[in-house]
């Protein structure tokens, strides 16, 4: 692909993304960016790592790219975007990955009608296993989708939405890789509690969710269904199951889902000013 790509920021999600696209061949590492706002160390870093470019001049970082992603913190937005808008031009193209904040705000905040695009990848980039959602903002054009959306499938799958919608698939996408994270920690805990070998365990474990993800990809049956033909009455899953709802198992991930939801929108209520 002839494009070159600027990170406006070099953290965890920057890394992941970097990763999973130096990983094919889909985007030459050399047309790869990295700035980030001081640290030497970490450009270094990634450019040892990835071979990618790292500019510490953010301008000339811009200046170079046709595609420039914002990779700070959402709380970092409007200094990011006070910064960079006398630099930014229309015929770029702006990637946000920030939660919560909208592609309404960001163009407010250029003085071009420069098209943004917000996606919302998962740290699974990293292995090409994102499932990124992308929605356009009011200057983009179904060409400009086109373009983020197969620079995105260069780290996982992409998907259009509605960008009312995406607070809720930033839970379910986004933030979600450390909700499975958390459970799969909860199991580690078993298999220390029980004295288990965690060299036998893991891969048993990884396995496990493995084929959950298959089933749930090819079967024709729901989760539910899929559930009940485990669940053998008077059995171990049912014994299991039944602790998961004296704790209210379901509740707490429904909750957790909507908290997830609602900090997205609170970011956006609080670092869009
Ligand atoms: N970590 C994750 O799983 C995901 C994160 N995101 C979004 O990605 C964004 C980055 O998240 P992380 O990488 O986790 O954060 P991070 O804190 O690891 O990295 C952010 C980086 O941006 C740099 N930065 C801040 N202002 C800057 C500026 N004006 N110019 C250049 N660099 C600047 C900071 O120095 C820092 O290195 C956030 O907005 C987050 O909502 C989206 C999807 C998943
Ligand atoms: O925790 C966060 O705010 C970011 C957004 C999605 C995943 N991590």
């Amino acid at each position: 692909m002839n494009q070159t790509i600027a990170f406006l920021g070099a953290g965890s999600m920057a890394e992941a993304i970097i990763a999973g696209m130096t990983a094919n061949s889909v985007i030459p590492a050399q047309q790869i960016i990295a700035t980030n706002n001081s640290n030497k160390e970490r450009l270094a870093e990634l450019s040892s790592k990835y071979h990618i470019q790292t500019n510490q001049n953010k301008q000339e970082a811009i200046t170079d790219s046709n595609v420039i992603i914002l990779a700070m913190k959402p709380k970092d937005i409007k200094k990011a975007t006070d910064e960079i808008k006398g630099w930014i031009r229309e015929d770029q193209i702006i990637v946000s990955l920030l939660a919560g904040i909208s592609t309404n705000f960001i163009e407010s905040q250029l003085d071009t009608n420069t098209p943004v695009i917000r996606v919302m990848p998962n740290t699974s980039a990293a292995i090409g296993l994102s499932a990124t959602t992308v929605t356009g903002g009011k200057f983009t054009t179904a060409d400009h989708l086109a373009l983020v959306e197969t620079i995105m499938q260069s780290i996982g799958t992409t998907t259009l939405i509605e960008e009312e919608d995406m607070d809720a698939f930033t839970a379910l996408a986004g933030s979600s890789p450390a909700f499975y994270y958390y459970m799969i920690e909860a199991m580690e805990r078993f298999v220390a509690d029980k004295g288990l070998d965690i060299d036998i365990a893991k891969p048993l474990m990884i396995q496990t969710l493995k084929g959950v993800a298959g089933m749930l990809e090819t079967s024709p049956d729901s989760p539910g269904v899929l559930r009940q033909k485990i669940t053998s009455p008077g059995g171990t899953t049912e014994a299991g199951l039944k602790t998961l709802a004296s704790h209210n198992f379901q509740h707490a991930v429904v909750d957790c889902l909507n908290q997830t939801t609602d900090k997205s929108a609170e970011l956006r209520k609080n670092f869009e000013k």
